[in-house]
Protein backbone atom coordinates (compact mmCIF):
# COMPACT_ATOMS: atom_id res chain seq x y z
CA UNK A 1 0.00 0.00 0.00
CA UNK A 2 2.83 2.62 1.13
CA UNK A 3 6.21 2.24 -0.42
CA UNK A 4 9.37 5.07 0.83
CA UNK A 5 12.29 4.66 -1.10
CA UNK A 6 15.70 6.10 -0.37
CA UNK A 7 13.52 8.68 1.57
CA UNK A 8 16.18 12.14 2.57
CA UNK A 9 15.75 15.25 4.65
CA UNK A 10 17.62 17.75 5.32
CA UNK A 11 17.07 20.16 7.61
CA UNK A 12 19.95 22.85 6.78
CA UNK A 13 22.99 20.52 8.01
CA UNK A 14 21.08 18.52 9.98
CA UNK A 15 20.13 14.94 7.71
CA UNK A 16 16.99 14.41 9.96
CA UNK A 17 16.14 11.33 7.36
CA UNK A 18 18.86 9.60 5.88
CA UNK A 19 18.34 6.97 3.01
CA UNK A 20 15.52 5.81 4.75
CA UNK A 21 13.26 2.61 2.89
CA UNK A 22 10.22 0.34 3.74
CA UNK A 23 6.83 -0.91 2.95
CA UNK A 24 3.41 -1.25 4.30
CA UNK A 25 1.06 -4.21 3.01
CA UNK A 26 -2.65 -3.78 3.48
CA UNK A 27 -4.30 -4.34 7.04
CA UNK A 28 -1.00 -4.11 8.70
CA UNK A 29 0.45 -2.43 11.83
CA UNK A 30 4.17 -0.82 10.74
CA UNK A 31 5.47 0.94 13.19
CA UNK A 32 8.45 3.29 14.07
CA UNK A 33 10.69 3.30 16.70
CA UNK A 34 13.15 5.45 17.89
CA UNK A 35 14.35 8.19 20.48
CA UNK A 36 13.09 11.52 20.54
CA UNK A 37 14.84 13.65 17.00
CA UNK A 38 15.63 10.49 15.64
CA UNK A 39 13.50 11.54 12.52
CA UNK A 40 10.28 9.26 13.23
CA UNK A 41 7.89 12.46 13.10
CA UNK A 42 9.59 13.72 9.42
CA UNK A 43 9.24 10.89 7.88
CA UNK A 44 5.24 11.06 9.13
CA UNK A 45 5.27 14.34 7.42
CA UNK A 46 6.93 13.88 4.44
CA UNK A 47 4.40 10.95 3.77
CA UNK A 48 1.13 12.99 4.58
CA UNK A 49 2.09 15.88 2.79
CA UNK A 50 3.57 18.23 4.86
CA UNK A 51 7.01 18.61 4.59
CA UNK A 52 8.89 17.95 0.89
CA UNK A 53 11.46 15.08 1.04
CA UNK A 54 14.92 16.29 -0.10
CA UNK A 55 15.43 13.28 -1.64
CA UNK A 56 13.39 9.90 -2.23
CA UNK A 57 10.46 8.29 -2.88
CA UNK A 58 6.75 7.64 -1.25
CA UNK A 59 4.74 5.95 -3.04
CA UNK A 60 0.58 5.29 -2.04
CA UNK A 61 -0.95 2.70 -3.73
CA UNK A 62 1.69 2.61 -6.54
CA UNK A 63 1.65 6.36 -6.79
CA UNK A 64 4.13 8.80 -6.22
CA UNK A 65 3.29 11.49 -3.95
CA UNK A 66 5.86 13.60 -4.10
CA UNK A 67 6.84 15.18 -7.63
CA UNK A 68 9.23 17.85 -8.30
CA UNK A 69 8.85 19.10 -4.95
CA UNK A 70 5.18 19.11 -5.03
CA UNK A 71 2.83 17.39 -3.43
CA UNK A 72 0.24 15.27 -5.38
CA UNK A 73 -2.91 14.38 -2.92
CA UNK A 74 -4.10 10.48 -3.39
CA UNK A 75 -7.69 9.84 -3.23
CA UNK A 76 -9.36 12.77 -0.89
CA UNK A 77 -9.47 10.96 2.76
CA UNK A 78 -7.93 8.19 1.66
CA UNK A 79 -4.53 8.93 4.00
CA UNK A 80 -5.22 10.33 7.69
CA UNK A 81 -3.28 10.90 10.16
CA UNK A 82 -3.67 11.10 14.00
CA UNK A 83 -1.00 13.49 15.95
CA UNK A 84 0.21 13.03 19.52
CA UNK A 85 -1.33 15.79 21.31
CA UNK A 86 -5.45 16.39 20.87
CA UNK A 87 -4.89 19.72 22.65
CA UNK A 88 -3.35 21.42 20.13
CA UNK A 89 -5.07 19.69 17.16
CA UNK A 90 -8.11 20.65 17.83
CA UNK A 91 -9.62 23.91 16.63
CA UNK A 92 -11.06 24.96 20.44
CA UNK A 93 -13.53 27.54 18.70
CA UNK A 94 -15.25 24.73 16.67
CA UNK A 95 -17.55 21.98 18.18
CA UNK A 96 -17.18 18.78 17.81
CA UNK A 97 -19.23 18.19 14.46
CA UNK A 98 -17.40 20.83 13.10
CA UNK A 99 -14.55 19.29 14.04
CA UNK A 100 -15.62 15.84 12.86
CA UNK A 101 -16.78 16.91 9.34
CA UNK A 102 -13.68 19.45 8.52
CA UNK A 103 -12.25 16.68 6.09
CA UNK A 104 -15.12 16.12 4.35
CA UNK A 105 -14.61 19.50 2.99
CA UNK A 106 -12.04 17.07 0.39
CA UNK A 107 -14.98 14.68 -0.75
CA UNK A 108 -17.33 14.96 -3.44
CA UNK A 109 -20.80 16.81 -3.01
CA UNK A 110 -22.83 13.43 -2.68
CA UNK A 111 -19.85 11.90 -0.43
CA UNK A 112 -19.97 14.81 1.60
CA UNK A 113 -23.61 15.13 2.25
CA UNK A 114 -23.82 11.44 3.22
CA UNK A 115 -21.10 11.44 5.60
CA UNK A 116 -22.26 14.84 7.35
CA UNK A 117 -25.80 13.27 7.87
CA UNK A 118 -27.07 12.85 11.69
CA UNK A 119 -27.26 9.05 10.99
CA UNK A 120 -23.85 8.71 9.63
CA UNK A 121 -22.11 11.07 12.31
CA UNK A 122 -24.13 8.99 14.95
CA UNK A 123 -22.80 6.14 14.25
CA UNK A 124 -19.32 7.70 13.97
CA UNK A 125 -19.19 9.15 17.18
CA UNK A 126 -20.73 5.82 19.31
CA UNK A 127 -17.93 3.97 17.29
CA UNK A 128 -14.92 6.05 18.41
CA UNK A 129 -16.66 5.68 22.51
CA UNK A 130 -18.48 9.10 22.96
CA UNK A 131 -21.82 9.88 22.48
CA UNK A 132 -23.85 10.98 19.85
CA UNK A 133 -24.79 14.49 22.54
CA UNK A 134 -20.88 15.04 22.54
CA UNK A 135 -21.55 16.83 18.96
CA UNK A 136 -23.04 19.98 20.14
CA UNK A 137 -19.76 20.30 22.64
CA UNK A 138 -16.63 21.72 22.42
CA UNK A 139 -13.14 20.50 22.77
CA UNK A 140 -12.47 22.08 26.42
CA UNK A 141 -15.16 19.92 27.76
CA UNK A 142 -13.71 16.78 27.22
CA UNK A 143 -10.20 15.11 28.66
CA UNK A 144 -7.16 13.96 27.37
CA UNK A 145 -8.59 10.76 26.02
CA UNK A 146 -11.88 11.98 24.79
CA UNK A 147 -10.28 14.40 22.85
CA UNK A 148 -7.96 11.73 20.99
CA UNK A 149 -11.07 9.74 20.35
CA UNK A 150 -12.22 13.22 18.77
CA UNK A 151 -9.38 13.43 16.35
CA UNK A 152 -9.59 9.75 15.62
CA UNK A 153 -13.10 9.91 14.47
CA UNK A 154 -12.29 12.67 12.39
CA UNK A 155 -9.47 10.80 10.64
CA UNK A 156 -11.55 7.85 10.26
CA UNK A 157 -14.71 9.90 8.44
CA UNK A 158 -13.72 10.01 5.14
CA UNK A 159 -13.23 6.11 5.86
CA UNK A 160 -9.12 6.44 5.26
CA UNK A 161 -7.87 2.94 3.66
CA UNK A 162 -4.27 4.44 5.67
CA UNK A 163 -4.16 6.18 9.00
CA UNK A 164 -0.72 8.18 10.06
CA UNK A 165 -0.93 7.30 14.06
CA UNK A 166 2.31 9.78 14.97
CA UNK A 167 2.48 9.05 19.00
CA UNK A 168 -1.16 9.55 19.60
CA UNK A 169 -1.02 8.12 23.11
CA UNK A 170 1.66 9.61 24.43
CA UNK A 171 0.27 12.71 25.87
CA UNK A 172 -2.31 10.38 27.66
CA UNK A 173 -2.44 8.60 31.27
CA UNK A 174 -1.19 5.04 31.23
CA UNK A 175 -4.21 4.17 31.44
CA UNK A 176 -5.97 5.88 29.32
CA UNK A 177 -3.41 5.04 26.78
CA UNK A 178 -4.54 1.64 26.72
CA UNK A 179 -8.32 2.43 26.10
CA UNK A 180 -7.27 4.39 23.13
CA UNK A 181 -4.62 1.78 21.51
CA UNK A 182 -7.55 -0.74 22.07
CA UNK A 183 -10.04 1.67 20.15
CA UNK A 184 -6.83 1.79 17.76
CA UNK A 185 -6.58 -2.37 17.34
CA UNK A 186 -10.74 -2.54 17.13
CA UNK A 187 -11.17 0.06 14.21
CA UNK A 188 -8.17 -2.17 12.12
CA UNK A 189 -10.19 -4.52 12.77
CA UNK A 190 -13.73 -3.56 11.76
CA UNK A 191 -12.31 -1.08 8.91
CA UNK A 192 -9.75 -2.71 7.22
CA UNK A 193 -7.17 -0.30 8.16
CA UNK A 194 -3.59 -0.08 7.97
CA UNK A 195 -1.51 1.81 10.30
CA UNK A 196 2.13 4.20 10.09
CA UNK A 197 2.24 3.69 14.10
CA UNK A 198 5.03 5.83 15.40
CA UNK A 199 6.42 6.00 18.94
CA UNK A 200 9.28 5.83 20.92
CA UNK A 201 8.17 3.69 23.38
CA UNK A 202 8.75 -0.26 23.13
CA UNK A 203 5.86 -1.22 25.23
CA UNK A 204 3.71 0.32 23.19
CA UNK A 205 5.05 -0.52 19.72
CA UNK A 206 5.06 -4.50 20.31
CA UNK A 207 1.68 -4.48 21.23
CA UNK A 208 0.67 -2.55 18.48
CA UNK A 209 2.54 -3.31 15.55
CA UNK A 210 2.91 -6.33 12.93
CA UNK A 211 6.60 -5.37 11.93
CA UNK A 212 9.17 -2.44 12.98
CA UNK A 213 11.79 -0.42 11.69
CA UNK A 214 14.36 0.92 14.30
CA UNK A 215 15.15 4.53 13.55
CA UNK A 216 18.84 5.95 14.95
CA UNK A 217 20.21 9.60 13.93
CA UNK A 218 17.36 9.35 10.98
CA UNK A 219 18.44 5.85 9.19
CA UNK A 220 16.67 2.72 9.76
CA UNK A 221 19.12 0.52 11.05
CA UNK A 222 16.82 -2.47 11.62
CA UNK A 223 13.70 -3.75 10.38
CA UNK A 224 12.22 -6.87 11.46
CA UNK A 225 8.69 -8.83 12.35
CA UNK A 226 7.42 -7.63 16.22
CA UNK A 227 8.43 -10.45 18.04
CA UNK A 228 11.63 -11.44 16.20
CA UNK A 229 12.85 -8.16 17.34
CA UNK A 230 11.87 -7.83 20.49
CA UNK A 231 13.29 -11.39 21.16
CA UNK A 232 16.57 -10.97 18.82
CA UNK A 233 17.44 -7.78 18.56
CA UNK A 234 20.19 -7.73 16.14
CA UNK A 235 21.99 -4.14 16.35
CA UNK A 236 22.92 -2.80 19.45
CA UNK A 237 20.78 -0.17 19.30
CA UNK A 238 17.74 -2.02 19.55
CA UNK A 239 18.94 -4.04 22.33
CA UNK A 240 19.29 -0.68 24.48
CA UNK A 241 16.18 0.26 23.26
CA UNK A 242 14.94 -3.08 24.99
CA UNK A 243 17.17 -2.92 27.80
CA UNK A 244 15.03 0.21 28.93
CA UNK A 245 11.80 -1.98 29.21
CA UNK A 246 10.57 -3.18 32.61
CA UNK A 247 11.24 -6.28 32.74
CA UNK A 248 7.60 -7.96 32.81
CA UNK A 249 6.81 -6.21 29.60
CA UNK A 250 9.92 -7.89 28.32
CA UNK A 251 8.73 -11.57 29.21
CA UNK A 252 5.33 -11.12 29.03
N1 LIG B 1 11.19 22.02 10.99
C1 LIG B 1 12.40 21.67 11.40
N2 LIG B 1 13.45 22.50 11.28
C2 LIG B 1 14.69 22.13 11.67
N3 LIG B 1 14.99 20.93 12.20
C3 LIG B 1 13.98 20.05 12.36
C4 LIG B 1 12.63 20.37 11.98
N4 LIG B 1 11.86 19.29 12.24
C5 LIG B 1 12.66 18.35 12.77
N5 LIG B 1 13.93 18.80 12.85
C6 LIG B 1 15.08 18.05 13.34
O1 LIG B 1 15.09 16.80 12.68
C7 LIG B 1 15.46 15.75 13.56
C8 LIG B 1 14.37 14.70 13.60
O2 LIG B 1 13.20 15.24 14.24
P1 LIG B 1 11.83 14.46 14.38
O3 LIG B 1 10.85 15.37 15.02
O4 LIG B 1 11.48 13.84 13.10
O5 LIG B 1 12.24 13.30 15.40
P2 LIG B 1 11.30 12.35 16.22
O6 LIG B 1 11.97 11.02 16.20
O7 LIG B 1 9.91 12.40 15.71
O8 LIG B 1 11.38 12.95 17.66
P3 LIG B 1 10.21 13.38 18.66
O9 LIG B 1 9.64 12.09 19.17
O10 LIG B 1 10.92 14.18 19.71
O11 LIG B 1 9.24 14.19 17.85
C9 LIG B 1 15.76 16.41 14.89
O12 LIG B 1 17.14 16.66 14.96
C10 LIG B 1 14.99 17.70 14.83
O13 LIG B 1 15.58 18.69 15.62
Amino acid sequence: MLTVQELEKSFGTTKAVDQVSFHIQKGETYGLVGESGSGKSTIGNMICGLLAPTQGVVSFFGEELWKNNRFHRPKPGSLQVVFQDPQSSLDVRMNIRQIITEPLRALPREERLKKSSDDYLRELVRRVGMHEDHLTRYPHEFSGGQRQRIAIARAIITEPAFLILDEPTSALDISIQAQILNLLKSLQQELGLTYLFISHDMSVIRYMCDRVGVLYHGRLIEENETEALFTEPQEAYSQRLLASLPQMTKRS
